[in-house]
C-alpha cells in the first residue's frame, strides 16, 4: 500500500450503498457511449476499455495498450494510464450507484512502467460516500488478475443532475444517445 493510500477516504463517509437495479455480478458492461474515448467502438484510438462488474461494490476492467497510448517509445503514456483509470474508476460508480456522476478529483500513483502490448487488469471498488461525494480506488495489475501493480488510483466522483450534461455538453448529442439507449429499452440519463 502506498503512502498515498493513507488518509482514503479523507473524511468520515458512510458506506456506499450499491442501487437495487445495479447489474449483478457477471455483468459485462460493454460500451456506454460510442463516441467515449473510454470505451466508444467507434473511436479508433480510444481506449476501448471493457467492464464487468465483480461483486455489488468492485467493477473489474481490461484495457490493452496500443501503439496510439505511447509517451516514450514503447511504453503507455502517464496521461493516458490517468485516463484509463477515470474510465474504471467512474464505470464503477455509474453501474453500481445508477446515478450520473463526474470526476472532482482524481490521483493516480504510477508504479511501474507499462509497456505496449500488455493489458491492465484493474480492479476499483466503491470506498465510501459523503452527501454527492462517492470516493472510489483502484489498482491495475499487469497482464493477469494477480500480475504486479503498476498503477494505483483513487477519485471523488460528486453526483450531478443531468442538466450537468444538456446544459454543458452538446444538447444534439445528448438527444441521438437518449434515444438509441431509449429504443433499446435502456436508461440513458445514468452517465450520458
Ligand atoms: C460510465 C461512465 C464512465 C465515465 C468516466 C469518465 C468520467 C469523467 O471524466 S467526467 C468529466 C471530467 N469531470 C468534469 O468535467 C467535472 C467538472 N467539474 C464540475 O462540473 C464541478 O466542479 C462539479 C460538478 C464536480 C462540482 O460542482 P458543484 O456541483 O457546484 O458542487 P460543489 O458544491 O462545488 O462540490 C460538491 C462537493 O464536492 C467537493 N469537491 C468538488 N470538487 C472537488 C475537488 N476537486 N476536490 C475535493 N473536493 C471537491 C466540494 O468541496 C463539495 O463538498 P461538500 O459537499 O463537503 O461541501
Amino acid at each position: 500500500m502506498s503512502k498515498a493510500a493513507e488518509n482514503w477516504p479523507p473524511e468520515d463517509t458512510e458506506p456506499a450503498t450499491p442501487h437495487p437495479d445495479a447489474p449483478p455480478s457477471g455483468t459485462e458492461l460493454g460500451e456506454h457511449y460510442s463516441q467515449c474515448f473510454g470505451c466508444g467502438d467507434d473511436v479508433e484510438s480510444g481506449l476501448h476499455i471493457r467492464s464487468m462488474i465483480a461483486s455489488d461494490m468492485t467493477v473489474v476492467s481490461k484495457f490493452t495498450v496500443g501503439k496510439d497510448h505511447q509517451g516514450a517509445p514503447g511504453l503507455a503514456h502517464g496521461g493516458l494510464l490517468a485516463c484509463a483509470f477515470d474510465e474504471a474508476l467512474g464505470s464503477t460508480v455509474g453501474n453500481l450507484l445508477r446515478r450520473p456522476a463526474v470526476t472532482a478529483r482524481l490521483e493516480t500513483d504510477f508504479v511501474r512502467p507499462v509497456p505496449v502490448g500488455s493489458t491492465l487488469h484493474i480492479a476499483a471498488k466503491l470506498d465510501g460516500v459523503s452527501r454527492r461525494k462517492t470516493y472510489v480506488s483502484a489498482e491495475g495489475r499487469l497482464d493477469a488478475e494477480d500480475g504486479p501493480v503498476a498503477v494505483r488510483a483513487r477519485g471523488l466522483f460528486v453526483t450531478v443532475g443531468v442538466e450537468h450534461f444538456t446544459k454543458h455538453g452538446d444538447a444534439d448529442a445528448i438527444s441521438q444517445f437518449r434515444d438509441v439507449r431509449q429504443a433499446a429499452g435502456q436508461d440513458w440519463d445514468i452517465n450520458p
